[in-house]
């Protein structure tokens, strides 16, 4: 069967491409082995989300006493009504989708695996599909380390599914997966262990930020061994042993569950590339240049499998800059992006352009302006006056070279900052607008009227 288009993958970025392709009168055919929605609706933000707003319930529930709110009687955390609770927020959004792609005449929706034959055909189940263009949106799958084959492990699709909490959960990882689930666990009521090699909590961050975010953990109780190299499990007694270290002073610990976040990998393996002349880099991530285009003239690579986001808004902005290439008359362009993202930990961790140990490795000349967050009232009305902002401003040209906040509500006031980026004004604009009282947000022009050089520490 003969398409104008094929996308591969109905993840962020595939729907929105065929919903652009059908209204511009393509005949589209989209191709998903799994549930729709991919990742991000079904086993990512959605459903942490959702639990994250559970576990922040419960965290408040359990500790209002200093606002004169006490709970009398047992406060209870069911995970399975949690879980109802997510999949039906993820039903309603995948039955949505559903109906979008089969409602729609241009599009056929086509169940099952695709693997390409060459770089205009596409089989699923014994089926071929041709296309003059075809777009890959396959995502990434959990990458996980040696060492771990003799147990049964959770990865971020199983703890989904889970009905009892842990009584203890280990988790191999501190980035953004790990950090989400330790909170959210420990906040129903597991005793949670965080392991990772690096030598902070979330390493790209800068270390002051870790460090904090580290100390919030563990004021909540949750137990965090950096620098464990040689991580490998087994069974002991019906337990999870996790070994810790390569030498001799190795350290064991006995869990009831183990998650592994250990990073995530392109689904790029089994996808027949090697049928067509598309390009992977060393570590299977398929190579696109500034308007994802792919090696192979007629075949592009958008969101986690491209390797140059691996974040929904990444995914949904490759559909921007695809889309505009093939229907707008303002072209995008993948290095009009600026990085930006959130760990959804309470507080969250905000984050836009560049840190402190990045600007200091460019050799770029920049000022920081901070404020910890227990020098803003709305923080401190509010209890929550854990974390700090810190925005980073080129010396030569008052731009905006990126900010990281960590605090209450971070995850909405980045945008000032973000949009302030792509606006492309000096940082005087943020510095001289007038913000409302009392938020969080009106520290950010009062903090800019005394931006300091960068110190040792960020
Ligand atoms: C636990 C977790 C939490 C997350 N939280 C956030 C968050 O809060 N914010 C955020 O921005 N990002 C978050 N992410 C990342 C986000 O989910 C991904 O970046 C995003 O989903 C990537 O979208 P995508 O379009 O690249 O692919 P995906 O959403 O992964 O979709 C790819 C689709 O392709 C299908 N597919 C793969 N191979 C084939 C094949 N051969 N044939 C047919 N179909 C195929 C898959 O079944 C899947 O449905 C989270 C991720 C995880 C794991
Ligand atoms: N809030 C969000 O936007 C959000 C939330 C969850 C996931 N995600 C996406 O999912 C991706 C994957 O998340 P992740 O947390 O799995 O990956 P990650 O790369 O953020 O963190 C993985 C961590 O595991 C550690 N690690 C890896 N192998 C190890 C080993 N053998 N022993 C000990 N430690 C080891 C690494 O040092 C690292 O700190 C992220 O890059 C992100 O894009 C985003």
């Amino acid at each position: 069967m003969r398409f104008d288009a094929i996308i591969i993958g109905t993840g962020q970025a595939g729907p929105s491409l065929a919903a652009s392709m059908a209204k511009n009168g393509w005949k589209v055919a989209i191709i998903e082995k799994g549930d729709l929605g991919g990742t991000c609706v079904n086993v990512g933000c959605t459903p942490t989300k959702a639990y994250v707003a559970s576990a922040r319930r419960a965290f408040i529930a359990k500790n209002s006493a200093e606002l004169g709110i006490e709970v009398n009687g047992n406060i209870q955390v069911k995970l399975k009504t949690i879980k109802e609770r997510k999949d039906k927020i993820i039903e309603d959004s995948r039955n949505g989708l559903g109906k979008m792609l089969e409602e729609n005449d241009h599009i056929q929706l086509i169940r099952g695996k695709g693997r390409f034959i060459d770089n205009n055909t596409v089989s699923v189940e014994g089926k071929t599909y041709k296309a003059d263009k075809i777009f890959i949106n396959v995502g990434a799958k959990p990458r996980i380390p040696d060492g771990f084959k003799e147990v049964d492990y959770l990865t971020n699709e199983s703890i989904l599914e889970l009905e009892e909490i842990p009584e203890h959960l280990i988790i191999v990882g501190g980035g953004y997966i790990g950090l989400e689930f330790g909170q959210m666990f420990r906040r129903f009521g597991s005793k949670v262990t965080i392991l990772d090699r690096g030598e902070q909590l979330l390493k790209k961050e800068d270390p002051e930020f870790g460090k904090a975010i580290q100390e919030i953990f563990e004021n909540e109780g949750i137990e965090v061994r950096l620098n464990s190299e040689c991580i490998s499990a087994a069974i002991n007694n019906g337990k999870i042993e996790v070994s810790v270290n390569c030498d001799e002073s190795e350290i064991n610990m006995q869990g009831t569950h183990l998650l592994m976040a250990s990073g995530r990998g392109p689904n790029t393996s089994d996808l027949g590339l090697e049928n067509t002349s598309v390009s992977l880099d060393e570590r299977g991530y398929i190579k696109v240049n500034d308007e994802l285009q792919t090696s192979a003239a007629n075949i592009w690579a958008l969101g986690d499998c491209n390797g140059q986001g691996a974040f929904t808004h990444t995914a949904y902005n490759d559909f921007q800059i695809v889309n505009s290439h093939l229907f707008e008359e303002k072209k995008r362009k993948l290095s009009d992006r600026f990085t930006c993202y959130a760990a959804f930990i309470d507080p969250p961790l905000a984050r836009v352009g560049m840190n402190a140990t990045e600007i200091k490795n460019a050799g770029i000349k920049a000022k920081v302006a901070s404020r910890p967050m227990k020098k803003i009232a709305r923080a401190k009305e509010m209890g929550e006056t854990q974390g700090m902002l810190k925005i980073y401003i080129e010396e030569e040209t008052g731009m905006v070279l990126g900010a990281t906040f960590l605090g209450t509500g971070a995850d909405e006031y980045i945008h000032t900052v973000i949009d302030q980026m792509y606006a492309g004004q000096p940082f005087t604009i943020m510095r001289d607008a007038v913000h409302i009282h009392p938020t969080v947000s009106e520290l950010i022009p009062t903090m800019l009227e005394n931006p300091n050089p960068i110190g040792e520490n960020g």
